[in-house]
């Protein structure tokens, strides 16, 4: 394994460390299982060192690793300095469990409980540029909530604006080498422990630029290859080197990989790790986002992730001769997704409906006959939203508070923004809204195409989103053209979506695609209706309005439309004001059934444990 991976401690750590590395096979012992018990109230802020023994196997061996750091921290002649390295570490654990309750007070928990390592290009609040933040940032919470001990590692992006996002990420201590790219890169880790989650965050000057995670005015950056393969192996050490509160997590954790930055995981456990026995009881589950991103070069850079040759096949990937650029081009490429979908252990997409759709010629994005032959582990969990943050009770983005018994606030609300847009105040005239990437994804194509007709109507029309400039232009062109109805507001704004999902009567969603979808979500908790394309977790969730179901009390909390079109997408919203201006009762039930829904985390989080649970009845992938 030293062969695969050269770890070696910061200067700090380094002084103190007489130990063996975490990656030699003297301590790197599996356990018998690929689970543990952490109640982590009953067990106390130390919860490695109070481990639940009477809910654990009689064969579950000790996690060596585990002691390494308490005698480092305990001996006499220890190092002082690795010492407050790592009880810096560990330093608000204790504060925040005990102003959580007393042990005593016990949360709901499952039975089985897990190490989680969750592989992310972005985790609100510390990155988002959408929905994967959103759900990166609010599902290891949820999961920690019921139990497990969660990790998220996450690149430390630093750009002047987001470096306060990282300003209680303390350092580790911890270096190791990476052999990529033709020579050995050296990251280090930082880390804050908030909501029982160890937020991991991996630093690299290639982080360390102006844009957001991806890419920046000019475009996606050149080395996003490079930077996400960096995260990955750096996750993949993560468990096994850093002392989170004062214990690593070992090698029988559970990585949640998500999307095709965190793609090469699944890879480098079955490439690098497993063949000199390491990892040999980790599990990996691929969350698919978005499958429309593969992150796909060309098959020369193979070279640079540093993986065996005879692993090439499980990136390989053709482009069909209708994509390539020339009659010599052979479409020879390599797919980082691809990679994680044949390796990964099991496969979780955001919705049902899309789980079933990657599997379609329609929606498989190239990869649906892989994704079919994988069927047999595919399942799609909607996602929950973060109930707190997004709670019209409470939200402080939104300058009146409502809720579904006192809804006066809703329309103190819209009276707000059209204030602050600079919009006539007419609490009767239907005020709708988009937000989102804009991106082809998001259907902002036929926004353009319906908007001259739409507007004949009266209503008015705001729009928040960043992303393709051609519509950036189009925003600000069509609010100079219809000044009196249409506001494009051009940026991402956090503060103005939440009172735009406040304030506005309806939600446009055209979206070509949507692996689930989390504004339809927002916007019913905030009582305003959607209107969405009937696709993927639209589908799922958005239920069509019955006026005269249910003994005539109605039914439904929006409007799906399909086909794709613009006179599809206008008939569904001329159904929707007119509702709005003419039934004023309907359009409150509509408004109370959307505000009723159970969205929390927590019940998609319940669906992710049965998966844990299946993905360790079979055996790992081994290539
Ligand atoms: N200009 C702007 N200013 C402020 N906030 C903005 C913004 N543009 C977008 N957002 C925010 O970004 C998030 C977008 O989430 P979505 O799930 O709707 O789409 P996205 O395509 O990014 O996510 C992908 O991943 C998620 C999570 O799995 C899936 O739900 C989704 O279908 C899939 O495409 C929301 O929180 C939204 O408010
Ligand atoms: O949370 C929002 C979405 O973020 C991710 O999508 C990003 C994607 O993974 C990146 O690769 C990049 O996409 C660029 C793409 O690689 C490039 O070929 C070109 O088409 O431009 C794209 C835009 O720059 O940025 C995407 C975000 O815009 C995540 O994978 C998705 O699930 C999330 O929806």
């Amino acid at each position: 394994m030293a062969a695969a991976l050269r770890v070696s401690c910061s200067p700090v750590a380094a002084r103190g460390s007489a130990k063996p590395s975490p990656l030699d096979p003297a301590i790197c012992q599996p356990t018998a299982v690929g689970l543990s018990c952490w109640k982590r109230r009953a067990c106390g802020p130390l919860f490695a060192r109070r481990r639940c023994v009477a809910e654990r196997s009689k064969e579950d061996p000790p996690v060596p690793v585990l002691a390494e750091t308490e005698d480092e921290k305990t001996q006499p002649d220890g190092d002082a300095e690795v010492s407050v390295s790592s009880a810096a570490v560990i330093d608000n654990r204790e504060e925040e469990e005990e102003a959580e309750g007393t042990e005593e007070e016990e949360q709901p928990q499952t039975r089985l409980t897990y190490n989680i390592v969750f592989v992310t290009a972005e985790a609100a609040p510390y990155s988002k540029t959408g929905g994967l933040g959103d759900v990166c940032g609010s599902l290891p919470i949820a999961l920690a909530t019921r139990g497990h001990r969660v990790m998220v590692v996450s690149p430390r992006y630093l750009n002047g604006d987001s470096d306060k996002n990282f300003a209680n990420a303390v350092d580790v201590g911890r270096r190791i080498k990476i052999p990529c790219f033709g020579g050995e890169q050296e990251v280090t880790f930082f880390h804050e422990y908030r909501a029982g989650v160890d937020w991991v965050f991996v630093d690299h000057f290639c982080y360390h630029r102006d844009g957001n995670p991806y890419g920046d005015r000019y475009g996606a950056f050149g080395d996003n290859q490079f930077r996400f393969t960096l995260l990955c192996y750096a996750a993949c050490e993560a468990p096994l080197v850093l002392p989170l509160g004062g214990y690593i997590y070992g090698q029988n954790c559970l990585f949640l990989v998500n999307d095709w930055h965190a793609s090469l995981v699944p890879v480098l456990l079955g490439a690098k790790y497993r063949p000199y026995g390491v990892y040999k009881d980790a599990r990996s589950i691929l969350v698919i986002h978005n499958l429309a991103h593969q992150g796909v070069e060309a098959a020369t850079t193979y070279q640079n992730l540093g993986l065996p040759s005879e692993w090439y096949g499980a990136l390989e990937w053709v482009f069909p001769p209708w994509a390539r650029t020339h009659a010599l081009d052979k479409g020879e490429a390599v797919n980082i997704l691809k990679g994680a979908i044949v390796t990964a252990d099991r496969i979780v997409t955001v919705s049902q409906g899309y789980s079933w759709e990657i599997t379609t010629v329609e929606g498989g994005h190239g990869l649906n006959e892989l994704l079919s032959s994988r069927k047999s582990v595919l399942n799609g969990i909607t996602n929950g939203i973060d109930v707190d943050d997004w709670d019209p009770a409470s939200d402080k983005f939104i300058p009146f508070h409502y809720s579904i018994d006192d809804l006066s606030g809703k329309a103190q609300c819209k009276a707000a923004l059209q204030k602050e847009l600079g919009l006539a105040i007419r609490p009767d005239c239907p005020l709708i809204g988009f937000i989102g990437r804009l991106d082809y994804q998001k259907g902002t194509d036929l926004i353009k195409l319906a908007l001259p007709e739409l507007l004949q109507d009266d209503i008015q029309f705001i729009m928040l989103g960043s992303g393709d400039p051609d519509t950036e232009d189009w925003m600000r062109s069509a609010e100079s053209t219809y000044r009196e109805k249409f506001r494009g507001w051009v940026g991402f704004n956090v503060s103005i979506s939440h009172r735009i999902t406040a304030g506005c009567d309806i939600l446009l969603m055209p979206s070509r695609f949507e692996p689930c979808g989390l504004n339809q979500l927002y916007a019913m908790r905030y009582g305003t209706v959607p209107v969405v394309h009937c696709t993927g977790g639209l589908r799922d969730t958005v239920e069509d309005f019955h006026p005269f179901a249910e003994e005539g009390s109605g039914q439904g909390s929006g409007w799906t439309f399909s086909p794709l079109s613009k006179d599809s997408m206008l008939g569904a919203l001329t159904m929707a004001i007119e509702t709005f201006r003419e039934h004023k009762s309907s359009w409150e039930g509509l408004m109370k059934r959307g505000m009723s829904r159970d969205f929390t985390w927590d019940s998609a989080a319940a669906q992710y444990e049965q998966i844990f649970e299946w993905v360790f009845v079979d055996p790992p992938y081994v290539g």
